[in-house]
């Protein structure tokens, strides 16, 4: 059905009919793409999608298909940036190898429904290239189909490509103890001209019937392109939100609390005279800090309130956000553990068996817990220096998803009361650095029993 001149038709997919027409839903095996010369953000584009939509709980994998080269063949023996010209056929033979491996290994990934989405972490610069991935993903022996979604980035930014090459091409193992940098960034400027040579960017008449999202200069500006399905538009609602600048994101717990001290789960306790000094330390601390731009948000819970007053001079507004308040214990708010045990003994052993799913009768569990918190996510993505004070369960679940850390490990982080947890986003990684307070407060950890 033809639309308005230059209004791409949006292609309806409500469901796919299973081989026995149970028209039950059945949710399509998606394939994220990467497209783009190298040092334009792939791998750090496939790392946090593949971080992001596991956190919100789509199982996701990411397949490099730099690694599978790096297994197969040794560069030194290769010539380097030489065994990326167009003109050195062994080279060209080895790459495809190594590109159609990873693509059956994600092929079977995706029919073995081991997860839902897999990422290519690829060059895909060719058109040939993206028509062997098409016709792989369309191919019928795939139950159903795979949807493929290309996420070209488009750089020709010279500081943004100088800080990707300083920070994670000289110092990869292709160039490590080979080399030294100089010699390694004038060897990587040689492999870019030499994918540049054959590299054909996904074109918007050429590439009409296909869906993609063009990033340019690391989301300075976006082109879009046939969006199909939930994943395709959460993908790209997640690339628009996120940002190279560097930041630090801040993590406290509110100081400790009457209902801390006695050992009292939920409730909204005042805070101690402990809590009231870890306050005031606080600001001392982020003072130091001495911050250009900061804020700070906090929960609406009485606790997280009194902390965060003490910051009100020095970050201008505070934000109260409601998603920040603590888990809901429901029908165990204001039990300490040891009622918890004798009350409701079932429940209690249900809760750890498996601490993630278990939610508290009338209340939550951390798998409700990250779905309220996704719109926090989201925006912490989009700002610059932030510290969130909120409770062990929310910190837990912010900070497994800048760690990367599963769902089994999310519910036992430690995030002890009077400490500040500091993260610093790298390319492929976060710091994280803990600043206790030599501030007396009841330690409200449970091991995870063995
Ligand atoms: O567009 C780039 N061109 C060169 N480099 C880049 C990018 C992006 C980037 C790409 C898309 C988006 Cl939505 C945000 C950032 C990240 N990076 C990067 C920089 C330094 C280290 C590791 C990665």
């Amino acid at each position: 059905m033809p639309g308005p001149a230059g209004v791409p038709q949006r292609k309806m997919t409500y469901f796919v009919p299973k081989s026995d027409n149970s028209n039950e839903q059945v949710r399509v095996p998606n394939v994220i793409a990467l497209v783009g010369l190298p040092a334009r953000g792939k791998t750090y584009i496939s790392h946090k999608l593949c971080r992001y939509l596991n956190w919100i709980g789509i199982k996701t994998k990411a397949f490099n298909v730099g690694e599978y080269r790096r297994r197969a063949c040794n560069l030194e023996e290769e010539g380097e940036s030489e065994f990326f010209s167009p003109n050195n056929a062994r080279g060209q033979k080895l790459r495809d190898e190594c590109a159609r491996l990873a693509i059956e290994d994600m092929g079977r990934y995706l029919d073995a429904k081991e997860g839902e989405v897999a990422i290519l972490d690829a060059t895909n610069t060719t058109r040939e290239r993206r028509h062997i991935l098409m016709n792989y993903c369309k191919n019928l022996m795939h139950e159903p189909p795979f949807r493929v979604f290309f996420v070209e980035s488009v750089c020709d930014d010279e500081d943004i490509i100088n800080s990707n090459i300083t920070e994670v091409k000289i110092n990869s193992p292709d160039y490590k103890g080979i080399m030294s940098q100089e010699e390694a960034k004038e060897d990587f400027l040689k492999r870019i001209e030499n994918y540049r040579m054959q590299y054909e960017p996904l074109d918007e008449e050429y590439d009409e019937e296909l869906s993609y999202i063009k990033v340019i200069n690391a989301g300075k500006s976006f082109y879009v392109h046939n969006v199909n399905g939930h994943v395709q538009s959460r993908v790209v609602y997640f690339l628009m939100n996120i940002h190279l600048l560097p930041r630090s994101i801040y993590l406290s717990r509110h100081g400790e609390s009457e209902y801390n001290r006695i050992g009292r789960l939920g409730g909204d306790s005042p805070l101690s005279e402990n809590g009231l000094t870890y306050a005031g330390r606080l600001l001392q601390y982020f003072e130091t800090e001495n911050l250009s731009d900061f804020r700070v948000w906090s929960s609406q819970k009485i606790r997280a309130a009194q902390t965060a007053s003490h910051l009100k001079d020095l970050a201008g507004h505070t934000e109260f956000w409601k998603c920040l308040d603590e888990i809901d214990a429901g029908i165990c708010e204001g039990l300490t553990y040891e009622d918890f045990e004798s009350r409701y003994p079932k429940q209690f052993a249900e809760r750890d068996k498996d601490k993630y799913h278990y939610r508290y009768p009338s209340g939550e569990s951390y798998e409700d817990l990250v779905a309220r918190l996704e719109p926090v996510i989201m925006e912490l993505e989009r700002q610059s220096n932030v510290l969130v004070i909120s409770h062990q369960a929310v910190l837990r679940c912010i900070l497994a998803y800048f760690t990367n850390k599963n769902r089994d490990d999310l519910p036992y982080l430690k995030v002890p009361l009077h400490t500040v947890i500091k993260l610093t986003p790298k390319a492929y990684s976060c710091e994280v650095e803990m600043f206790p307070f030599k501030i007396e407060a009841v330690d409200t950890y449970r091991e995870k029993p063995k």
